[in-house]
C-alpha cells in the first residue's frame, strides 16, 4: 500500500484525522522513567500504544532523537509501530532539503534506514532537491508550505508575481511535483485563512499536515472548516506536547489517550 493510500485508509477506519507528533523530551517524562536507560523508546512506545486507535498517523521528529544519540531508539519505535499498530503510517519529520545527489542520502535515511512511511521535507532548494523522495511513489512526501511558527511569513509570504510565495509551493507541488500523488503540505494550524487559501489552490487531493494546535494554541475550528476537503477529510492534525505530556504522573498514558480522542471529537464535531 501507498502512503497516500494508507492515510485514505486510516482516515475511514479510525474516523480520525488525529496525527500523534512523537518529540521526546526526557525532562518532561514522567518519575518513573528517571532509572529507565532506554527511557526514550519507552516513553514514546507506551504513548503510542495509548493513542493508536486515535491516530490517522504517528510522527516522531528527528531532532528530538538525534540530539540525544536515540537513533537507535527511533529505529526500534518506528519498527514497535508497524508491528503492532499496522494501519497508522509514519511520517518522519526530519524537514530534510538539499543538493540532489545529497539528497537521495536523506532518502534513503527515512525509507530505507528508518523505514518510515512518508518524510516531511524542505522545498527551498527547488525540484531536484525534492525529487529523490518524490520518486520513491510509495511513500508520502510532506512539503513545507506555510509553517505554523510566528516568522512563517518573513519569507514564505514575500510577494512573488503578484501571489505569495507559500501559494506558488502549493501550486508548484499540485501541479508539476506530485506526480506519484505522494505528495502532501504542511501549513500551520496558528493561520486559518492561509489554510483556505491553499486549500482553494491545490484542490481535494492533497492532504495537509497542520501542526499547531494544542501548545501552539491553533484553534481547531478554525483549521477544519477553512482546510479540510469536500469528503470531510484531507487533513492530519498534528500536537505532540498537548498529548505527551498531558500528564507527568502514572496516569500519562491514560491522560495522552484522553487528549488525543478529545482532539478527534473536536475536530470530528466540525467535519
Ligand atoms: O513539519 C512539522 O511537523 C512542523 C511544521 C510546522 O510548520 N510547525 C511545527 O510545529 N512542526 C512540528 O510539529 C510539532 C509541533 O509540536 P507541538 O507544538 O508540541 O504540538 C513539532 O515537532 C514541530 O517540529
Amino acid at each position: 500500500m501507498t502512503f497516500t493510500s494508507s492515510l485514505k485508509q486510516r482516515w475511514n477506519d479510525a474516523d480520525s484525522l488525529v496525527c500523534v507528533g512523537l518529540d521526546p523530551e526526557p525532562a518532561k517524562f514522567p518519575a518513573r522513567f528517571a532509572n529507565d536507560a532506554d527511557a526514550v523508546f519507552s516513553f514514546c512506545r507506551d504513548i503510542a500504544d495509548a493513542t493508536a486507535q486515535y491516530a490517522c498517523a504517528f510522527k516522531p521528529q528527528i531532532a528530538h532523537f538525534a540530539a540525544l544519540g536515540a537513533e537507535d531508539a527511533l529505529a526500534r519505535l518506528i519498527a514497535h509501530i508497524h508491528a503492532t499498530h499496522p494501519g497508522v503510517p509514519v511520517i518522519l519529520d526530519s524537514k530534510r532539503g538539499d543538493i540532489g545527489s545529497t539528497a537521495q542520502h536523506y532518502a534513503a535515511e527515512a525509507f530505507d534506514r528508518y523505514a518510515a512511511d512518508a518524510v516531511t521535507a524542505n522545498p527551498y532548494l527547488g525540484r531536484d532537491s525534492v525529487q529523490p523522495f518524490l520518486d520513491r511513489a510509495d511513500r508520502g512526501v510532506v512539503i513545507l508550505c506555510r509553517t505554523s511558527n510566528p516568522g512563517a511569513g518573513d519569507l514564505q509570504d514575500l510577494v512573488i508575481d503578484g501571489r505569495p510565495l507559500y501559494q506558488h509551493v502549493a501550486e508548484k507541488v499540485a501541479r508539476e511535483w506530485n506526480t506519484n500523488g505522494n505528495c502532501s503540505l504542511v501549513v500551520g494550524a496558528t493561520w486559518p485563512a492561509q489554510l483556505k487559501e491553499v486549500r482553494a489552490i491545490v484542490g481535494d487531493d492533497v492532504p495537509f499536515l497542520v501542526p499547531g494546535v494544542g501548545a501552539q494554541g491553533g484553534d481547531v475550528e478554525a483549521v477544519v472548516t477553512n482546510a479540510k476537503n469536500a469528503a470531510g477529510t484531507g487533513l492530519m492534525v498534528s500536537s505532540s506536547r498537548a498529548i505527551l505530556y498531558a500528564s507527568k504522573g502514572d496516569d500519562y498514558a491514560e491522560a495522552a489517550a484522553n487528549a488525543a480522542r478529545e482532539l478527534q471529537d473536536q475536530i470530528n464535531r466540525f467535519r
